[in-house]
């Protein structure tokens, strides 16, 4: 399918509400039946209102098989879906599904937002929307004259460019993929020219955290099943912001390093919240609340960790 783009800058496109309507929404992607996004809809659904459904489309219980994700798409606008959240591995697969793609989306590369709106699937990315509305809200006026990020994923793509949409000066990208961290530099540098954008090697970039204003991690080095820390915690100091983007755990050890070397740090938990508010809107044209729904979220996290000690103990 050949996509528009939309014409000019346009962060997000609200629809008009309509009290009468019963939104019915999902997210497709794969090992996605522990996410909190699903609840994270609902409850700031219940809190306005308004009638929401939010279903699973799991890549996994379908056969596995990412290459249907467009398809998928397809399947879903037919049925009458009001919009899809897209997480790995389809956010590049979907725009296949699509009429158009935002600016941003199309900048970025990777979709996680669809509306179907009058007749047209439109894909929209909400994570650098998310990264930036959560760094201002965790870190308030931290500075970004000189940041270092670790990881050129999908998850970095959209950091580094939400870093530079908010006026990042210069910005190291660092992954252990070289390419990666490379050709993420050249795709977002046109776009920034103001800005510095390079990339570096994972073993070189000790000097600039040493004077850097802030270090972010967005690789999975931290998560569960991922231990460990994406950089040498001794090059942690005072004078750095350190965000990390991973959400599960909330307290990964590069947050818990960070906070004793005395950083100012923002884990992962606002990013989710804030994608997840944005998209929100985008399905229903309602504003969300990020702070209610970063309540919801924090009461989510609690409520999980209560089960798993629950399990542990039968
Ligand atoms: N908070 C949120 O809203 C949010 C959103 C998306 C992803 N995430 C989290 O971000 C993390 C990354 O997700 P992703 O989708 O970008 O994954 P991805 O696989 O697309 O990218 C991860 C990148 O990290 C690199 N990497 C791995 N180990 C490294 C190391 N030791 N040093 C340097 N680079 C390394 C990989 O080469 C890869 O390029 C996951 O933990 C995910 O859960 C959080
Ligand atoms: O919470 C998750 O499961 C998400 O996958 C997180 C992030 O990838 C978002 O872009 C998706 O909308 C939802």
């Amino acid at each position: 399918m050949m996509l528009q783009a939309l014409a000019g800058p346009q962060p997000l496109q609200p629809r008009t509400p309509d009290v009468h309507h019963r939104f019915v929404v999902g997210l497709l992607g794969s090992g996605i039946a522990g996410s909190l996004t699903p609840g994270l809809h609902e409850a700031e659904a219940d809190r306005l209102g308004v009638a929401y459904t939010y279903r699973i489309i799991d890549l996994d219980a379908l056969g596995g098989q990412p290459g249907r994700s467009a398809e998928l798409v397809r399947s879903a606008a037919e049925l009458g879906y009001d919009g899809l959240n897209v997480t790995h591995p389809s956010k590049q697969l979907v725009q296949d599904g699509l009429d158009e793609l935002s600016p941003d989306a199309r900048i970025l590369g990777a979709v996680n937002t669809i509306t179907f709106h009058g007749g047209r699937a439109v894909g929209h990315n909400t994570d650098h929307t998310g990264f930036i509305g959560g760094f201002r809200a965790g870190l308030h006026s931290a500075p970004i004259n000189s940041v270092v990020q670790v990881g050129a994923g999908g998850a970095g793509a959209a950091v580094a460019y939400a870093l530079l949409n908010a006026g990042a000066g210069h910005l190291v990208i660092a992954d252990i993929e070289a390419d990666r961290a490379e050709s993420l530099a050249a795709r977002l540098a046109p776009h920034f020219p103001n800005s510095e954008v390079v990339a570096a090697r994972t073993d070189a970039i000790a000097g600039t955290i040493r004077t850097a204003d802030g270090l972010v991690n967005t690789t999975p080095i931290g998560m569960t099943g991922h231990p460990g820390t994406p950089v040498d915690p001794h090059l942690l100091h005072p004078g750095l912001w350190v965000a990390d983007v991973i959400y599960r755990p909330l307290e990964t050890a590069l947050v818990t390093a960070a906070r004793e070397k005395g950083c100012a740090v923002l884990d992962g938990g606002r990013m989710v919240v804030g994608q997840a508010a944005a998209a929100f809107e985008l399905f229903t044209g309602i504003p969300a609340d990020p702070d209610h729904m970063l309540a919801a979220f924090h009461r989510a996290v609690s409520a999980s960790h209560s089960d798993q000690k629950d399990g542990s103990r039968r």
